[in-house]
């Protein structure tokens, strides 16, 4: 369905790539989205902000610290919380969806305002804050979820049932948009010690309004909590199910270290790891975050192969069709195979197309693409050198976990074994933990 009309499947594959692609006038603008903007509070997120002055601003705040050339500046901060993160598998392995919870919720607030979390699994007001905006962003994202986004007068109804929802969540986005970053403000104004961040140097440069830098650098800790945690939560359990796939990432990893002399991977291992490379491609296009990317909006008339396209209309781009298209990837599309992006000879195969489709489209696409994707690299890579996953008895691919509905998704809860892969393996991450204890 596109536009309120039946197509095929394909055409609409088609038409939703070629709007979505640039090709239509403009397609970058967000529809009206009342449970999420309105109610929920977060009208201050740039991602789901209208087309416009402020969108744009906070778009090039962001670009600044997130473009090809300027993230590998937060690589010692990847390193840093790979670490940790290694650490806390070791230490509680069954705990795996609460340290990748942390490790990203604790990167995140790191790189962005230069603050600390508590130790996984202990409470953390920042981690709170973070997921349960990010819940209420995974639930409200998804356009016409709600009925008040497509008859916004019900917001003005106050014993609705979806007004409770909406007022929980708030409470949450509300901190997440003025807590960590009053703190870096307040600590920078009174001269005390701040540790450098993306927030610490825009309040220093002083060449945006502070409300925009605000608003801004919050969007960026939100969306930091959020997909990395459910592509790495799909990367343990293709790992689970799949044996055979990860000795063979395992394999091709072993041999990088032995050459280099090293116990652990670096970012600049990627080019010798096609595997792991093919299992990050893997996992975006198998279960991607955000199967029905977020509403675009179209702000001008336009016309494709005769249908015309009225201004206003609104798009949900089915990412999980066309990551699923058996023409593009092969009959099996639903089993999680990372040789489909490789040759015959193991190497990364150009022809296949990238799961590019999984970080949106046109001019909204995600603009942490880049660090994500090293991101992945390095926590998939590292994981694997150091661990080995596999599936509790009576898990297997018939009978494994499904996933959550939103805009967000993530796997349903699910155990697994992790155990280092032998005493060597072991040592190696107690030492980086150690590393990275509090003094
Ligand atoms: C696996 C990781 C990630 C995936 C798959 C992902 C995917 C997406 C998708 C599908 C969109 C919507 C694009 C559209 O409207 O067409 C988006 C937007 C966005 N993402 Fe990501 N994302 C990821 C991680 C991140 C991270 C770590 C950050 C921040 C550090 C981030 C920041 C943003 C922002 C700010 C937007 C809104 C852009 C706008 O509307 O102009 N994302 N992302």
């Amino acid at each position: 369905m596109f536009l309120g009309r039946m197509f095929s499947s394909s055409t609409l594959q088609r038409l939703q790539r070629h709007c979505l692609k640039g090709n239509l006038r403009s397609t970058g603008d967000r529809p009206r989205m009342t449970m999420l903007n309105e109610l929920v509070g977060l009208s201050w997120h740039f991602g789901f902000m209208p087309q416009g002055n402020t969108w744009k601003t906070h778009r090039r705040i962001f670009a600044n610290d997130f473009n090809s050339a300027s993230v590998s500046q937060f690589r010692p901060h990847q390193l840093k919380w790979r670490d940790i993160f290694l650490g806390n598998l070791l230490k509680t392995p069954n705990d795996f969806e609460t340290h990748i919870q942390h490790l990203a919720s604790g990167l995140s607030l790191d790189m962005v305002f230069g603050l600390d979390v508590q130790p996984s699994g202990k409470p953390d007001p920042f981690i709170h804050a973070a997921t349960q905006a990010v819940e209420g962003l995974a639930a409200a994202g998804l356009f016409g979820t709600y009925v008040v986004d497509y008859l916004p007068l019900l917001k003005h109804l106050p014993f609705a049932q979806f007004q409770r929802q909406a007022k929980a969540w708030k409470t949450s986005v509300d901190i997440a948009v003025t807590v960590p970053f009053n703190i870096v403000k307040t600590n920078m104004a009174e001269g005390k010690d701040v540790q450098p961040s993306i927030a610490s140097s825009l309040i220093e440069a002083a060449a945006f309004a502070e409300a925009d830098i605000q608003k801004t650098t919050s969007s960026t800790f939100a969306n930091g909590s959020a997909a990395v945690v459910s592509a790495l939560r799909t990367f343990v359990l293709a790992m689970s199910l799949n044996p055979g796939i990860q000795s063979k990432a395992q394999n091709e990893i072993d041999a990088v270290l032995l050459n280099a002399g090293k116990s652990l991977p670096d970012f600049g291992d990627e080019a010798s790891c096609p595997w792991i490379t093919a299992i990050v491609k893997e996992v975006l296009r198998w279960n991607p975050v955000v199967p029905l990317a977020f509403p675009h909006k179209l702000t001008a008339d336009d016309v494709y192969n005769g249908y015309h396209l009225p201004a206003g209309s609104v798009i949900l781009p089915n990412a999980w069709a066309m990551l699923h298209n058996a023409k593009v990837y092969g009959e099996d599309v639903s089993s999680f195979r990372p040789e489909r992006f490789l040759t015959k000879e193991g190497k990364l195969d150009p022809s296949i197309k990238s799961p590019d489709v999984a970080f949106g489209f046109g001019r909204r696409v995600c603009p942490a693409r880049n660090l994500v994707l090293s991101e992945l690299f390095i926590f998939i890579a590292s994981t694997l050198a150091m661990f080995e996953i596999s599936s509790i008895e009576g898990t297997n691919r018939e009978t494994a976990p499904g996933y959550t509905s939103g805009l967000l998704r993530y796997p349903v809860r699910f155990s697994c074994k992790i155990r280092s892969r032998s005493p060597r393996h072991e040592n190696i991450v107690e030492a980086l933990a150690q590393r990275n204890e509090p003094n």
